[in-house]
């Protein structure tokens, strides 16, 4: 009898199911003591690609039975009056979450901003206080794509600890925050770059392969370690003949082979950054009913 293939693809839209059953009960939960989870999203301008991802979000929300709104508001908003809403959602004991859709246009300060949040309303952990957080490793409103990528290889991989990870991508939203819950979870972990001199015989050294740059199909199998395990984070758009299409940072068809395991794109990455924004909402919801206080932990 043959032995079947070791399962080698990551469903991710497996596991953020997983992740958004368990927030819908502590949602349910929550709710008998008179808290309704809220998460409100601010949308300024009209990115189309930000439409998919607000769309998934509100869905999502429903099913876990967190109340989301919207605020949607056009590109020429100034910043001062950004900065006024941002001061009201604080205000508003019904708001438990607020994510500001990035990029803003550019007339807007991105950092000034997202520094107008409250720290504890802050589900996208991008606020100096949860980075600052994160970066002494304690238990601070995390980043939703990396925090994801860490459910993904725990799943899958179990301990992590002593591994080596290469994370490719140094941005605030996934390289950074991402190589930090590598090293709190006791990895060896090494961010490379565009700058990077040996971009592909690093990688070669990783156990893990975070790939986070932007860059359509950059990783092949070439640059892998076999056995090594692949999240890839990209999300691009490209055009191929007539039909255009999503593809990761990794050359999926080419890596498989060489692979212990690999998340795909779509269906990998995507749908846990989602998850785990319900999760932080949940999360949000339960640090301002304990904390009258700045959140030190
Ligand atoms: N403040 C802020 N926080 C964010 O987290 C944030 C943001 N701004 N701006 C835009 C990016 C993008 N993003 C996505 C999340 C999930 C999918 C997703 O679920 N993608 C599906 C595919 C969807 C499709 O078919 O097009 C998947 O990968 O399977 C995509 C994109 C969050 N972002």
């Amino acid at each position: 009898m043959n032995t079947p293939a070791p399962i080698k693809l990551i469903d991710g839209k497996a596991a953020a199911a997983r992740v958004l059953a368990e927030v819908k009960a502590q949602v349910a939960d929550m709710k008998t003591q008179g808290i309704a989870p809220g998460l409100t999203v601010v949308l300024v301008g009209d990115d189309p690609a930000s439409h998919v991802y607000v769309r998934n979000k509100v869905l999502r929300a429903e099913e876990c039975g967190i109340q989301s709104r919207e605020h949607r508001l056009p590109a020429d908003t100034s910043e001062a009056s950004l900065l006024g809403l941002i001061g009201e959602l604080n205000a508003d004991a019904s708001v438990h979450g607020i994510l500001v859709q990035l990029p803003l246009p550019g007339h807007i300060n991105e950092t000034r901003v997202l520094q107008a949040i409250d720290p504890l309303k802050d589900v996208d952990g991008f606020h100096a206080e949860n980075v600052g957080g994160l970066s002494q490793g304690r238990d601070v409103l995390t980043p939703c794509t990396p925090a994801g990528c860490m459910r993904l290889l725990e799943d899958c991989m179990g301990d992590i600890s002593g591994k080596h990870a290469v994370v490719i991508g140094r941005s605030n939203i996934v390289g950074k925050p991402m190589a930090a819950l590598l090293l709190k979870a006791h990895c060896t972990v090494t961010v490379v770059h565009s700058r990077s001199a040996n971009l592909k015989e690093l990688c070669r050294q990783a156990d893990i392969v975070v790939a986070a740059v932007g860059r359509p199909r950059l990783v092949d199998a070439d640059w892998l370690k076999p056995g090594a395990v692949v999240i890839d984070v990209g999300i691009n758009r490209i055009t191929e003949g007539e039909r255009s299409r999503l593809v990761g940072d990794v050359d999926f068809d080419s890596a498989l082979p060489k692979v212990a395991a690999i998340t795909p794109v779509p269906g990998g990455v995507g749908p846990m950054t989602i998850a785990f924004l319900m999760k932080n909402t949940l999360t949000a919801a339960r640090l301002q009913q304990e904390a009258p206080c700045p959140s030190i932990s």
